[in-house]
């Protein structure tokens, strides 16, 4: 039986919503940034990673957000067009806004660090009224990204965006996406999140994502299953609490409890893992996959993108995911 009921009769699959930035990863790998002499760009942003996943694997997506009024802002559009995500509600932001830059530094496979450039970016100039209730409507589902609460009128947007969803019966997918460098202190990012969570139909995140939330919304737990029980007193139907190299854990308001595997590797950088499983497992969960097939198909992307270089760029097709899990059964 599943446990969250899609529309059926909507225009879009699944839309995204928060920051459209651009990646530059370091081209000379394994060693420190300040040695680096050259990038290469990539559209980014958590948000847009996993919408251009969704994309890629042949979903009706679109995106809420805002560029800025410049190069970076019209190569991040274009992108999305190329990739037949619809872009009526991605608006140039006209204050004079950056896009948010995030230069990758991979030292080695396993020390990755990302530094962010993100004053004045447009993507937090995301304002309520650039939130169309019709087009909300138009949607089965809608990912919200922590980090769009950091911020007003960002912060407002995605409220209103969540109201508007749970108003429309549109499935709302929370992924923590906790980035340190935008929040004003930890405290705040726990107030926000947890009121998006205690709103949201599935919610994504690391262990420690979950604690910064129950420091606030407590008790504090550290235990994925106690986690799991807070929130299905609220809205959600499941809660997969993310475990790197490690896999993940998934929670069903029905009382299951699934351990996702990993699949093997040849890892140029941990980053992009989050954004690649997400994509996939809302992809399994969207066509009614029981959620360990969800796990392990969202865990088989993350396998093919810590593989590549890039985060957007990589993220695979169908037909790419499933040729891992053929080529590694379980045993
Ligand atoms: N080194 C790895 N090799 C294979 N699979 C991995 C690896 N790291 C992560 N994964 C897969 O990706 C999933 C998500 O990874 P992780 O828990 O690191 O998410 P995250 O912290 O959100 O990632 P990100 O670094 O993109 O923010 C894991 O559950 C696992 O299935
Ligand atoms: O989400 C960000 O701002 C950074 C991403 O663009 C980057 O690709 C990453 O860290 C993915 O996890």
């Amino acid at each position: 039986m599943s446990l969250l009921s899609f529309e059926p009769n909507r225009t879009v699959d699944f839309i995204g919503l928060g920051r459209l930035c651009i990646d530059l990863n370091a081209n000379e790998i394994h060693r420190p940034m300040e040695e680096t002499r050259t990038f290469t760009k990539y559209v980014g942003g958590s948000p847009a990673n996993i919408t251009i996943a969704m994309a890629r694997l042949g979903m009706k997506t679109g995106f809420i957000g805002r560029v800025s009024d410049d190069q970076h802002g019209r190569f991040i559009t274009g992108y999305l067009e190329k990739e037949g995500i619809d872009t009526s509600s991605v608006i140039t932001d006209r204050s004079g806004s950056v896009t948010g830059l995030a230069f990758t530094e991979i030292l080695s496979p396993t020390e990755c660090s990302i530094l962010m450039y993100r004053d004045n970016v447009a993507d937090f100039k995301l304002e309520p009224g650039d939130v169309s209730e019709d087009y909300i409507k138009s949607a089965k589902s809608i990912l919200i990204s922590g980090t769009a609460l950091a911020k007003s009128p960002s912060r407002e947007a995605a409220f209103k965006a969540i109201e508007l969803a749970r108003k429309h019966n549109v499935v709302v997918f929370f992924d923590i996406d906790y980035r340190p460098y935008s929040w004003t202190t930890r405290e705040e990012a726990g107030v926000y999140c947890g009121l998006v969570a205690e709103k949201s139909d599935v919610i994504l995140g690391g262990r420690e994502e979950f604690d910064l939330m129950e420091a606030v919304h407590g008790p504090l737990q550290h235990n994925d299953q106690a986690t799991a029980q807070k929130w299905f007193s609220h809205h959600a139907q499941i809660v997969l609490v993310k475990h790197g190299g490690d896999g993940s854990v998934a929670f069903t308001k029905d009382g299951r409890v699934l351990t996702g595997r990993t699949f093997p590797a040849n890892v140029v950088k941990t980053f992009g893992a989050g954004d690649s499983f997400a994509g996939a497992f809302i992809y399994g969960i969207m066509h009614g996959w029981e959620v360990d097939r969800s796990q392990e198909f969202g865990s088989a992307s993350a396998s093919i993108v810590v593989s590549s270089h890039s985060c957007s760029d990589a993220m695979p097709t169908v037909e790419q995911i499933q040729a891992i899990i053929d080529a590694n059964p379980a045993k």
